[in-house]
């Protein structure tokens, strides 16, 4: 039987890194920087002010105390958004407000509230020191600094910072394209009338649900009945030239397991056995003339749901541009499970302030406990029971809030 890791590794090799492209940066939330991202002006841009009131030289204001003020001369107002380049004259004050350009000769900003407010005479309770209430011109980031490393995702923060850096576009990993089949002659939409001996097919709104939580583009989505002609003919050719695709269903040892049958004739696709519970029966390779890479995913669902997490997602993240592994937590077991011993046991947990614990029935068909579920707790082969205050290995559920 094969290891998850060796699983993982075979995948991985199918893939590349996408290619790059230029997108406007409004375009950019959720996708892989391809390269880095280099500030195109010093932020802040210019010496501003940080608070809404009075710039000026602070050798004016010594001695200024409560009870003990210093009275200046106002000499205008400065708005944010003001391109003039003010001069402040020895002895006076100038009216500021947060953001403005500072008036050379200025080297502090008292607020407002330590003033009496005026607006041609200023009465200012306190000596301020200098830089005080400043914003330095390249403080924070200066023109040809790299703010951002190429193969990080774009968050809302790390979108403000380009956007600020004063830059337009962005190279970002081309997003993949997957498409999704689910197999079955007993599969019926959701909302059907169903027969004694058919159910709903729930896998491919959920690897559809999946793929699309993961930030990726789905193309083509499809049910197919048991019959290789026809999916012989899909998988030939998928619609929407996908990087990836994912099957479900028909790669065990059934009569009918269609995936199986037709995929095992030109001998692109591997079916094995991966140590892993569930998810055991596992395909990959290439279709089509394309050679487009394929994961054949077992039917049960949470098999299916498991293994997305364990072996497609990390697939998803090298076409993506990032490091393939996913990021683990660990939690607290406050409540024991038993676990198959010589396998890797993804457990289905609810992750509270108190620790983990297992969420629901576990059984391979049971989507039941996916309703609470916030992570998939990884026990390992060598694992067969996790006790109350054991520290376990958390893989976060994709799209999970
Ligand atoms: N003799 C053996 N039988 C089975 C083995 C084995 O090693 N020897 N492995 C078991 C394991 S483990 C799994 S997992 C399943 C995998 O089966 P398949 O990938 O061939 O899937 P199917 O037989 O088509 O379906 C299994 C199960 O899942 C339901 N299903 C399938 N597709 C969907 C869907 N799109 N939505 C909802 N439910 C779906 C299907 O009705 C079956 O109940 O094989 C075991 N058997
Ligand atoms: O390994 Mo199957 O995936 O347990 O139910």
């Amino acid at each position: 039987m094969r290891s998850v890791e060796e699983h993982r590794r075979t995948l991985l090799a199918l893939v590349d890194e996408l290619p790059p492209e230029t997108v406007p940066i409004a375009g950019a939330l959720g996708r892989v920087l391809a390269a880095d991202v280099v500030a195109a002006v010093d932020l802040p841009g210019f010496d501003n002010s940080a608070m809404d009131g009075y710039a000026v030289r602070s050798a004016d204001l010594d001695g200024a105390a409560p009870g003990a003020p210093v009275v200046l001369d106002v000499d205008g107002d400065i708005a944010a958004g003001d391109t003039t380049r003010h001069v402040l004259r020895p002895g006076t004050a100038m009216r500021i407000m947060t953001g403005a350009p500072l008036p050379e000769g200025a080297d502090a900003v008292v607020p407002v509230e330590l003033s009496d407010g005026g607006v041609d005479r200023v009465s200012l309770d306190l000596a301020a020191e200098p830089g005080r209430h400043l914003r330095r011109r390249g403080e924070d980031v200066r023109a040809g600094d790299v703010v951002l490393r190429g193969g990080v995702r774009v968050t809302p923060g790390r979108l403000a910072l380009i956007a600020a850096a004063n830059l337009a576009e962005v190279a970002v990993v081309r997003r993949p394209r997957v498409a999704v089949v689910s197999t079955g002659d007993e599969l019926l939409p959701p909302g059907s009338s169903l027969a004694h001996g058919e159910i709903v097919d729930s896998n491919g709104p959920m690897l559809s649900a999946l793929v699309r939580a993961a930030g990726v583009e789905l193309v083509h989505s499809a049910h197919l009945r048991d019959d290789p002609e026809a999916l012989g003919a899909l998988l030939a050719d998928v619609p929407g030239e996908p990087d990836l695709v994912l099957t479900t269903g028909g790669v065990s040892m059934g009569a009918y397991d269609t995936v199986k049958e037709v995929l095992s004739r030109d001998g692109r696709v591997d079916f094995v056995k991966v140590a892993m519970r569930p998810g055991m029966p596992q395909g990959s390779g290439v279709v089509g003339a394309r050679r487009t890479p394929i994961i054949t995913l077992p039917g049960n669902p949470v098999s299916s749901f498991v293994s997305f997490h364990v072996f497609v997602l990390p697939v998803l993240r090298a076409l993506s541009g990032l490091d393939p592994e996913v990021p683990t937590t660990t939690a607290t077991a406050t409540r024991g499970w038993a676990s198959v011993a010589g396998k890797v046991e993804l457990t289905r947990v609810v992750l509270d302030a108190e620790g983990v614990r297992p969420s629901g029935g576990q059984g391979s068909h049971m989507l039941g406990a996916l309703a609470e579920a916030t992570h998939l707790a990884v026990v390992d082969a060598a694992t067969s029971e996790i006790h109350p205050g054991d520290e376990v290995r958390l893989l976060p559920l994709v799209g999970q809030d």
